[in-house]
């Protein structure tokens, strides 16, 4: 790993990876402690008090969160995505994409989702789920305004995960998007929306090295108003 400058990967038989799977460690500490007993009553103030932990002790990414959906015909899919904000008292959380992406139209079909974050240097994972709902084109439009211009550029130029033959349209395509930024920095892509995750179902995972992982499970009921704090087997 990381001798590689070229952007080539080296020549690795699959038979090495095994082994090399065999000699990998998995949550090797020093690791945090998490008292179960003494959670809060919900999870949106655990969530952050774990994530500033994080920021504070350097985690690498900790807003890099998974995203999975389903498909009209029930098939999962999952890609990395960004955390964009936190509601802790609703307990609800926000991701920005573009709505005709496979997962934005993933989530038309099917508007609940998944969202898994994985801390290594902690050995903490956190389960959110629930179902989910676009914001309106006002707070999309709000939203694609914060985003640097990298970001903006990448919307405008659009057609997120389409087939691409040859790269010098999708080239050309970024040329323009960027003109277009330039002289109107105002332009907002039309795709661009926020996604809210509502969630009635949060896990909080602390892994230990000798595997007595703690795990606590909040559940929200039908009314929307109460949580449950589930201690789970590891
Ligand atoms: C660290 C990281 C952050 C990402 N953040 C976003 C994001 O906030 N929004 C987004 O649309 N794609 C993001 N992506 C790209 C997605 O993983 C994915 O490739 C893309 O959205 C297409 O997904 P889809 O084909 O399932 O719609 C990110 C990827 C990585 C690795």
């Amino acid at each position: 790993m990381g001798r590689t400058t070229t952007g080539a990967e080296p020549d690795v038989a699959p038979s090495s990876v095994t082994e090399s799977l065999r000699g990998l460690a998995t949550l090797a500490g020093p690791l945090p402690e998490f008292d179960v007993d003494r959670a809060p009553d919900a999870p949106g103030p655990l969530f952050g008090e774990w994530f500033v932990r994080a920021v504070r002790e350097e985690v690498r990414e900790p807003h890099a969160m998974v995203l999975s959906t389903v498909d009209a015909h029930g098939r999962p899919d999952a890609r990395v995505l960004t955390l964009r904000e936190v509601d802790p008292d609703a307990g609800t959380w926000t991701f920005g994409t573009s709505i005709a992406s496979p997962k934005g139209r993933q989530l038309d079909a099917v508007p609940w989702a998944a969202l898994t974050f994985y801390w290594p240097e902690q050995g903490r994972q956190i389960r959110v789920r629930g179902p989910v709902v676009r914001a309106k084109a006002a707070r999309n439009a709000q939203d694609f305004l914060r985003r640097g211009p990298a970001g903006r550029v990448m919307s405008l130029v659009g057609r997120q995960s389409e087939p691409m033959p040859d790269p010098t349209e999708w080239e050309e395509d970024r040329r323009r998007a960027e003109l277009q930024l330039e002289r109107h920095p105002g332009v907002v892509a039309a795709d661009w929306a926020l996604y809210t995750l509502t969630a009635d179902r949060v896990e909080f995972w602390q892994g230990d090295d000798r595997q007595r992982h703690r795990r606590l499970e909040y559940r929200r009921d039908r009314a929307g108003a109460r949580w449950t704090r589930v201690p789970l087997r590891p």
